[in-house]
């Protein structure tokens, strides 16, 4: 069977968010990129493009790797309409990191005016086991309170990357079935 042509794709927007120097921007690269840089460059925002096959439908995907959140940070409206999915990020070495999911979660259902919204949390920099401050099951139980996908990931030795991209697709597809409705991206709730 011929591909679709690329205008009739689905396209799928994802945001990835999360506080500073969690690792975002190398999950992203090492998933788009396949590399892995040592040094640390604070991201102000980059988007990516990458096909992603997923139940054997490609999905034209945008990438959106943001810059990272703190309590004090105001949601950007480019990172909370329009999108179709979140990867929420913490390190697994930093508990005021994963503190920083809930807080992160709840200003995107404030945002968008909704009472969920697709998400993987990813537990990154899991090759760090001396430096482990949050276990795998408060990572699993803080993803069930959240009706989440979650998954422990290491860019670094490229362990569960591929992954958080799939879990992403099943929870923004999760609705749709074979010819069922369009998944829907985030709108504004607040004027
Ligand atoms: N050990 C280890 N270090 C990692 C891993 N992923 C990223 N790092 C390191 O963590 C630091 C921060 O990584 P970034 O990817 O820039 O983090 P970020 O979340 O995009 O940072 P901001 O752009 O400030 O939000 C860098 O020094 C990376 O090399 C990992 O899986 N394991």
């Amino acid at each position: 069977m011929a591909a679709a042509p690329s205008d009739l794709r689905k396209k799928r927007k994802i945001a990835v968010l999360g506080s500073r120097s969690v690792g975002k921007s190398s999950l992203v690269v090492r998933y788009v990129e396949d590399a892995f840089v040592d040094s640390y460059y604070p991201t102000i925002e980059n988007i990516f493009q990458k096909t992603i096959t997923y139940k054997g439908q490609p999905y034209d995907c945008d990438i959106i790797d943001t810059a990272g959140q703190d309590e004090y940070s105001i949601l950007n409206s480019k990172h909370a309409i329009g999108i179709h999915g979140y990867v929420l990020v913490y390190s697994i070495a930093s508990q005021n990191s994963f503190e920083m999911i809930q807080t992160v979660y709840d200003k995107i259902l404030n945002y968008t005016g909704t009472e969920s919204v697709p998400c993987v949390i990813v537990g990154q920099k899991s090759d760090l086991h001396v430096q482990r401050q949050v276990s795998e099951a408060e990572g699993k139980e803080l993803a069930a309170r959240l009706k989440c996908a979650w998954v422990e990931t290491s860019a670094r030795h490229n362990a569960n990357v591929a992954k958080v991209f799939e879990l992403m697709l099943q929870e923004t597809e999760k609705g749709s079935q074979e010819g069922g409705p369009e998944p829907q991206p985030s709108k504004c709730y607040i004027m």
